[in-house]
């Protein structure tokens, strides 16, 4: 059964609540048009939660143990701004606002890294980030996650740890941070919101030790019984 409750327990801070599952990858789109992915038929994980909430951590602690490969959609949109392609400063400026990235340029990106990859196991990180992402992955690639981890983590925690990141980030400063902070409570909790009314998501308390956020993981990943 599901159950959902949105707490506002201030202007910037949101919590779902969410009790959970889920399935299926289907190779056809709506318009009927073939994907490039249509005969790998991948199975995909998106991985979702704030900036911040530890995805790209705990994605390589699940890469390790369930031999998945990791797709990080901000890490595939900052090596095309290093490649000098012709979108590079459009990204560059967005990503600098905490601004999403037209679904074309995220979405042949993915394709790209999928079809270039032999496993047929992906966890795709940091994306969908709006319900246009999303609609426009599905029906492009004609992919549905498996499940969806949502990493929740409080704004307060999520700031401290994006300060001390300190990998030399453009968007890691707390002017940028509260733009991506506003960008994901308007527009990726929709995300979230949609696949819980599939039933597909899992979510993770992301606020604890990165050991114990993991043993929370491990458990997502358990085939059901
Ligand atoms: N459970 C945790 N407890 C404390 N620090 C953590 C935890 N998980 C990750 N971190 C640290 O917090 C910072 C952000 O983690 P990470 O890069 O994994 O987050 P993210 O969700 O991928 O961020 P972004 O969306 O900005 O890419 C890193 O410095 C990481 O080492
Ligand atoms: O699907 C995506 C993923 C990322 N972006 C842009 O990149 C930055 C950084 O993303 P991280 O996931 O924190 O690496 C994000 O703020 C967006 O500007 C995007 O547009 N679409």
């Amino acid at each position: 059964m599901l159950n959902i409750s949105r707490q506002i327990s201030s202007s910037r801070q949101r919590f779902l609540h969410i009790e959970l599952m889920g399935t299926v990858v289907d190779s056809s789109n709506k318009e009927g048009s073939k994907s490039v992915l249509s005969e790998k038929k991948p199975k995909v994980v998106f991985v979702l939660g704030g900036p911040g909430s530890g995805k790209g951590t705990q994605c390589a602690n699940i890469v390790e143990h369930f031999g998945y490969t990791h797709l990080s959609a901000g890490d595939l949109l900052r090596a095309e701004i290093k490649s000098g392609s012709k979108n590079g400063t459009m990204i560059q400026n967005m990503i600098s606002e905490g601004i999403i990235v037209p679904s074309e340029v995220t979405i042949k990106l993915l394709e790209k890294a999928i079809m270039e990859n032999e496993n047929d196991k992906f966890l795709i990180d940091g994306f969908p980030r709006n319900e246009e992402n999303r609609a426009a992955f599905e029906s492009v690639t004609g992919i549905i996650p498996e499940f969806v981890l949502f990493f929740d983590c409080s704004e307060e925690e999520m700031e401290k740890r994006l300060l001390g990141r300190n990998q030399g980030r453009v968007d890691d400063n707390i002017e940028t941070i509260r733009k991506r902070f506003k960008v994901f409570v308007d527009s990726s909790l929709a995300v979230i919101e949609y696949y819980n009314s599939k039933g597909k998501v899992k979510k993770i308390d992301a606020g604890k030790p990165v050991g114990e956020v993991f043993e929370a993981v491990k458990a997502a990943f358990a085939p059901a019984k």
